[in-house]
């Protein structure tokens, strides 16, 4: 398949001229979108972190990612594919939300990833906590109909309401489920454990779509199996990703808000983001990273290399 431009994408800062530890920290070190125009694919930061029920800090999360994004290098081996030379892809810096109004917030991530939309075809968004999932399928759904979801999270996020508040961190699925922005047979949790309030969770998020590759299943059955369901659930339909962070174990990525214990290993979550490269992923975000609870940039650094990850797979249709 063609590109969408005509010229050679402009590639990231080359640190063999620059230190790659110097200058401003766009993701990866690549171009901003107001430098290149239109993107293939541009990398947004959503800086918003009202809907957290426990450990706050996920505003700071794009800036973190960036910083801990510089050592990304341009050929990706393990999909013998360099997406920055296959495709256009941009820094489209970030979507501002009112931190005081989650109405309002929600309202302005829905309008700013529309007007990034115009500029560039695919958006993967870091945030931020999850809420954001919620105006950002709405979006996704204006444009392809209701999408398939890969929703990787120690947790359901399918809750009802939380001090009877409907949007929060805990509920984007429950919500866009309801407001028919995702395909009912066709979403998928993956990694999913830990304690919930009753088994009823288990009830309410079957109905809503959702069919769940959790945890547990992994280990039992493994990666390659793990992956084999995911596929068969997400089909050939438009596919939306939505990755947060706590769905590695807090010893691959400590740095985030809602910490489970028993989670996958970077290793794996990669592995899973590169096994769907060939389906149509239309978007994606990932989410949660706190990094007033990060060590070293450890979660930093997972969450910039899926983020790499999920830009390869969507640059292999543009080869
Ligand atoms: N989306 C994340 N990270 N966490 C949701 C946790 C909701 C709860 O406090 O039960
Ligand atoms: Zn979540
Ligand atoms: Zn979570």
């Amino acid at each position: 398949m063609a590109t969408s431009h005509h010229f050679e994408p402009i590639g990231p800062r080359d640190s063999s001229q620059t230190p790659r530890y110097a200058g401003a920290a766009n993701f990866a070190l690549l171009p901003t979108l107001d430098e290149v125009g239109h993107a293939d694919i541009a990398v947004a930061g959503v800086p918003f972190d009202t809907g957290v029920s426990y450990r706050p800090g996920a505003r700071f999360g794009p800036s973190h990612v960036r910083e801990s994004s510089r050592l990304l290098r341009p050929y990706n081996p393990a999909q013998d594919i360099s997406p920055f030379a296959v495709a256009q892809v941009a820094d489209a810096g970030d979507i501002v939300a009112n931190p005081f109004n989650l109405d309002e917030a929600v309202a302005q991530v829905a309008d700013g990833a529309r007007e990034l939309l115009e500029r560039a075809d695919r958006l993967v968004c870091i945030g931020g906590d999850h809420t954001i999932a919620y105006p950002l399928l709405k979006v996704m759904a204006e444009k392809h109909g209701p999408v398939a979801v890969l929703h990787a999270d120690a947790h359901l996020d399918t809750w009802d309401t939380y001090f009877g508040a409907p949007v929060t961190h805990g509920t984007p699925f429950r919500r866009a489920s309801e407001e028919g922005f995702i395909d009912l047979t066709a979403c998928a949790h993956l990694g999913t454990r830990g304690p919930l309030y009753g088994k009823h969770d288990l009830d309410d998020d079957e109905k809503l779509g959702f069919q769940i590759t959790g945890s547990v299943y992994i280990e039992e059955h493994g990666i390659a199996a793990a992956i084999e369901r995911l596929r068969a659930r997400l089909g050939d339909r438009p596919v939306y990703i939505s990755i947060d962070v706590d769905v590695m174990d807090p010893a691959h990525a400590p740095g985030t808000g809602t910490p489970e214990a028993g989670g996958m290993t970077s290793r794996e979550l990669l592995r899973v983001i590169r096994a769907l490269s060939d389906l149509n992923i239309v978007g994606a975000d990932v989410v949660e990273v706190a990094p007033a609870y990060d060590h070293a940039q450890l979660t930093g650094i997972a969450a910039s290399h899926v983020v790499y990850e999920l830009i390869s797979s969507m640059s292999m249709s543009l080869r």
